[in-house]
């Protein structure tokens, strides 16, 4: 397992409990969807799964080894396990589009030259290359999104966690944005991402861990998990589209897209 969070309890200060005795395995190369209803606990969980909020309880293995949190070791976990906040005007602060995508690479220690490389390619992954000169509090939305993404990829992560990618964009937009995240997963990045979107998980997930009130309540592969409707209920949350059209499975469906 790349990451494992076992039993993670954590309140916010004022004593709301965002995690109940939280258990979540992350499988190295999977795309895994975390699902579940607002306020369930989902950004908490991604927040603890690269070390930004340290557990009241519990534990986070980083491929099998507990996770420490000195300076020296959070710096190397951010290195290896990447964030994408939900609003990206919560990461990028640089004037331009590559200087905020530099901002990792370089504080990694790498020469200009290496970050240059870096940028050119965590732009052209993401197709927004055209951008690099823009000033980043001009982008529209959508390209805001995809520079923090940039801003990540940067840093070659082995584990890209994505609090909602596609929230807030249009239909072409998140369709880009997905193409690009199958690209990094087939060169073997991992996905962790959240949403509400059973229809999102379903069409793009491998593995979808459904998610209620602090703790994973199920978690399989996701053409298990979205048909089962009790589950689902429980947190919420209707069966996606496709499986309400009536086929029994994900690969009848997408066979009939074709
Ligand atoms: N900074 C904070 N201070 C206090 N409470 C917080 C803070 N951030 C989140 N919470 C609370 O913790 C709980 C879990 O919130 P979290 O944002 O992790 O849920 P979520 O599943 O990501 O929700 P959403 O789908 O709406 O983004 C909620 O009750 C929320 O109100």
């Amino acid at each position: 397992m790349i990451l494992d969070a076992q039993a993670l309890n954590y309140a916010y200060p004022g004593g709301i409990k965002a995690l109940d005795g939280l258990d979540l395995a992350v499988a190295r190369g999977r795309r895994l969807a975390v699902l579940g209803p607002n306020g369930a606990g989902k950004s908490t969980l991604l927040l603890h799964l690269n070390g930004s909020l340290k557990p009241s309880g519990g534990r986070v293995l980083l491929d099998g080894a507990e996770a420490a949190y000195s300076r020296a070791a959070l710096a190397d976990w951010r290195k290896r396990v990447g964030l994408v906040m939900q609003e990206p005007d919560d990461q990028l602060f640089a004037a331009t589009v590559a200087e905020d995508v530099s901002f990792g690479p370089l504080n990694l220690g790498l020469d200009e030259t290496e970050t240059r490389q870096r940028v050119a390619e965590a732009l052209d992954a993401l197709g927004i290359g055209d951008l690099a000169d823009r000033a980043t509090h001009m982008l529209s939305f959508g390209q805001k999104k995809r520079v923090a993404i940039a801003g990540a990829l940067a840093m070659r992560p082995e584990v890209l966690l994505l609090d909602e990618p596609v929230a807030g964009l249009d239909h072409q937009g998140a369709r880009r944005l997905l193409d690009a995240l199958a690209t990094l997963s087939e060169a073997g990045t991992t996905l962790v991402f959240t949403t509400h979107d059973v229809d999102l998980a379903w069409a793009f997930a491998d593995e979808v861990a459904l998610f209620n009130r602090g703790r994973v309540t199920r978690h399989g592969t996701a053409a298990e998990v979205l048909a089962d409707r009790a589950a689902l209920a429980e947190a919420g949350l209707e069966p996606p589209l496709l499986l309400e059209l009536g086929f029994k499975t994900r690969e009848e469906a997408l066979a009939a897209r074709r």
